[in-house]
């Protein structure tokens, strides 16, 4: 472990792999037939030292070969959580006392390692996810950039508390410090299922929290290998635990818990707003209001005027919009454009989205599969809407393979109050609308409940000054996709029913899961 004396170079995010290199490309392929040869595998509960199969499992397959399974992964009853609940409370008694400078170090450790089998990381997300190879790496350079960062943000927080710029006064010695909360329950989502499972597990647990770990049900394996990891590098035991479980019965059991002191939850708007009614609600032995960190759905959207480089603009709108085949909190999946060069970005857009090509993510295609036929029939069934509220561009169905496929799917002509305008998705769905001019497109892109990305497309400096002022979500771009926020340069929240604005990877991020205690001595 990296010398607790030792300086710490200032964070800088981790490159992507360049996998149009050949040795870039054979380095994942050596990768994917490693993971290949471990799939099917068993995994446990991790319940502070225990590891505890349960007959009740999760199997988790892959979404772009259905017949493959990925692991099975043992499932956590309602007594079950109770244990790793008591667990946690009990480590948070000395994990609390460990100095901040040792918790990060097990981040650094950690991130070290994980950098090291940077491509392991990866293939499992190729395999259990459906990522194509630059989406899976770019989770796992996130995951790592993660814990890179909040270990130098809690370092940088308990330095600076102790020196906190109080306003002084004769006689006495003020501080303000930030101590842990308690014990957080975590509930990560699916779609990066390591970079965003990792970062709230591990702003958590630098902070000096224990932890009480659910997973998302699709993407158990790669949570355990996180957790293998951390375990790897020493973290005590009780400060993580690890129970994949049913949202409703042990997710609802936690969030009740009355020693559950945060809930940190990354989902859905629906799933977070009954986790922000049930966390509301005192349970009896409840000592405290229950902080909830809750960062949900999107409706995000680029919008073009008419001093546009629209070819870039045609291109930000299908890397938003397809990128992980439109699943991410991020995507772009509306398109504003104003009336005069509506047709000609409409006709770019239907080009570039028209070249996509939809396949097996092992073999790299563009395009893999939904996650889960879940998904799959939402996103189908949208498609039917979108049949009936637009003019039908490109796709409009399911594609080939054994897997949840879906085309790539564009809709021009729609109503900015049409459902496929309002609602997310979360799949390969790009809407277009038109507007009157660049003002019209703005009031648009503001007309949904949601508020977490957008972009604006412009070359007039007086238009973007007002769009940065007017257009209203967590994270505007200027000129460039929604998408692709990195930690530490584009911290992460939006506004509205999308969250919290908790801004993940950005400094206040680690002051949700502490709290300032002033001391004051007289001297
Ligand atoms: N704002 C962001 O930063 C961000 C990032 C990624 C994803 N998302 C959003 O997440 C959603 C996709 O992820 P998802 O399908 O995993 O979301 P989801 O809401 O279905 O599930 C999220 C997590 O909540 C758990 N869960 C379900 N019911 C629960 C309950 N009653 N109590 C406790 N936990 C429960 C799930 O098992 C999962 O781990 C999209 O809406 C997307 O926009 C938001
Ligand atoms: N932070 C990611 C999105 C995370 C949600 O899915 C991005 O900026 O694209």
């Amino acid at each position: 472990m990296t010398q607790l004396t030792q300086k710490v170079a200032p964070f800088a995010t981790e490159p992507f792999t360049d996998f149009s290199l050949p040795e870039n490309k054979q380095a994942m392929e050596a990768a994917l037939a490693k993971v290949k040869n471990e799939l099917g595998k068993s995994y446990p509960l991790h319940i502070g030292s225990d590891k505890i199969e349960t007959g009740d499992k999760i199997v988790s397959i892959n979404p772009g070969n259905v017949d493959q399974t990925i692991g099975t992964v043992s499932k956590a009853s309602k007594e079950l959580a109770e244990q790793a609940m008591q667990t946690a409370v009990g480590a948070f008694e000395t994990w609390k006392r460990v100095p901040a400078r040792e918790r990060a170090e097990f981040l650094f450790e950690a991130a070290k390692r994980m950098r090291e089998r940077k491509h392991e990381f990866s293939a499992w997300m190729v395999y259990e996810a459906g990522k194509n190879y630059a989406e899976a790496d770019a989770d796992t350079a996130e995951a790592i950039d993660f814990m890179e960062y909040y270990a130098r943000e809690m370092i940088r927080l308990s330095e600076t508390s102790i020196h906190q710029p109080l306003v002084k006064l004769e006689g006495e010695d003020n501080r303000l410090t930030y101590i842990p909360l308690g014990v957080g329950v975590v509930i990560p989502p699916w779609n990066f299922p390591l970079a965003i499972c990792v970062g709230m597990t591990t702003a958590a647990i630098v902070s000096g929290n224990t932890v009480v770990l659910k997973p998302a049900s699709t993407t158990p394996v790669i949570a355990h290998k996180f957790v293998e990891l951390m375990e790897e590098v020493g973290l005590p035991a009780g400060v993580l635990n690890f129970i994949p479980g049913s949202g409703a019965e042990v997710g609802d059991y936690l969030t009740m818990h009355p020693k559950t002191r945060f809930i940190s939850f990354t989902g859905s708007k629906e799933v977070g707003l009954h986790i922000n009614r049930l966390a509301a609600q005192t349970s009896e032995g409840q000592i405290w209001i229950k902080r909830l960190v809750a960062e949900m759905g999107g409706k995000d959207g680029i919008v073009v005027d008419e001093t546009a480089d629209l070819d870039a603009a045609a291109a930000a709108i299908v890397a938003s919009a397809f990128g992980f085949q439109g699943q991410k909190c991020s995507a772009g999946s509306r398109a504003i454009i104003v009336e005069s060069v509506y047709d000609k970005v409409v006709d770019k857009v239907a080009a570039l989205a028209s070249k996509l090509t939809v396949g097996l993510p092992e073999l790299n295609y563009p395009i893999g599969p939904v996650v889960d036929k879940t998904s799959y029939e939402r996103i189908l069934g949208y498609i039917e809407i979108g049949k009936t509220e637009g003019r039908l561009l490109v796709g409009g169905g399911a594609a080939e393979g054994n897997g949840y496929y879906i085309q790539p799917t564009v809709f021009a002509d729609v109503d900015g109050k049409a459902r496929i305008m309002q609602e997310e998705i979360f799949g390969p769905v790009l809407a277009i609308a038109k507007a009157k001019d660049w003002k019209h497109a703005i009031e648009m892109f503001n007309d949904t409940e949601f508020g977490l990305t957008g972009a604006f497309f412009s070359a007039v400096e007086e238009r973007i000054e007002e769009a940065l002022e007017t257009v209203h979500c967590g994270n505007l771009y200027i000129n460039r996709k929604c998408t692709g926020a990195l930690v530490g340069v584009h911290p992460f929240g939006g506004f509205n029913m999308s969250g919290t604005d908790s801004k993940a990877g950005g400094h206040d991020y680690l002051l949700l899961f502490t709290q300032a205690k002033l001391t004051s001595r007289k001297l």
